[in-house]
């Protein structure tokens, strides 16, 4: 069966990181998440990950290293999701992301209502976040 690969962001400032909520008319609508997508043919996560936190943040960000990565059989598909701690690239440059996005902290992050695939990262930020 067909996989699809996602490429998501945790993008850190200030012990915050970036949470946006889905639209409702898209699989797991209504849900928190966090800035990514589909990789595109031959696309490494890491470049999916930098280009999907411009497109929907409007942000430039940098990868800072690999988080986690996990399988994830939903309903609409079969799902192998790569998470990548981030940081913004121009850590002088406006930081104010495109709504619905915004700055969150770990403790709001952790009460939030976000996709299944999440539970294992959602962990590992709490216990580590990243000094950013
Ligand atoms: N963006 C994002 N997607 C997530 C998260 N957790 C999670 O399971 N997913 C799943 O990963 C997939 C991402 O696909 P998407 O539909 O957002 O991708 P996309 O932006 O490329 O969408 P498009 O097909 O409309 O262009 C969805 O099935 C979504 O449910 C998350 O934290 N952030």
């Amino acid at each position: 069966m067909d996989i699809t690969r996602v490429a998501i962001g945790i993008v850190w400032r200030g012990g915050r990181v970036l949470v946006g909520r889905r639209s409702q008319d898209v699989p797991l609508g209504g849900a928190a998440e966090f800035p990514g997508g589909k990789c595109k043919p031959n696309e490494p996560p890491a470049a999916t990950v930098v280009r999907e936190c411009r497109e929907e943040t409007g942000l430039r960000v940098r990868v800072a290293g690999k988080r986690h990565r996990c399988k994830h059989q939903y309903d609409h598909g079969r799902l192998e999701l790569h998470f990548f701690d981030c940081v913004i690239a121009d850590p002088d440059g406006d930081a104010e992301p495109r709504p619905p996005f915004d700055w969150v902290d770990l403790q709001t992050v952790a009460d939030l209502d976000f996709p299944e695939a999440n539970a294992m990262v959602l962990s590992m930020i709490v216990g580590s976040p990243l000094d950013a």
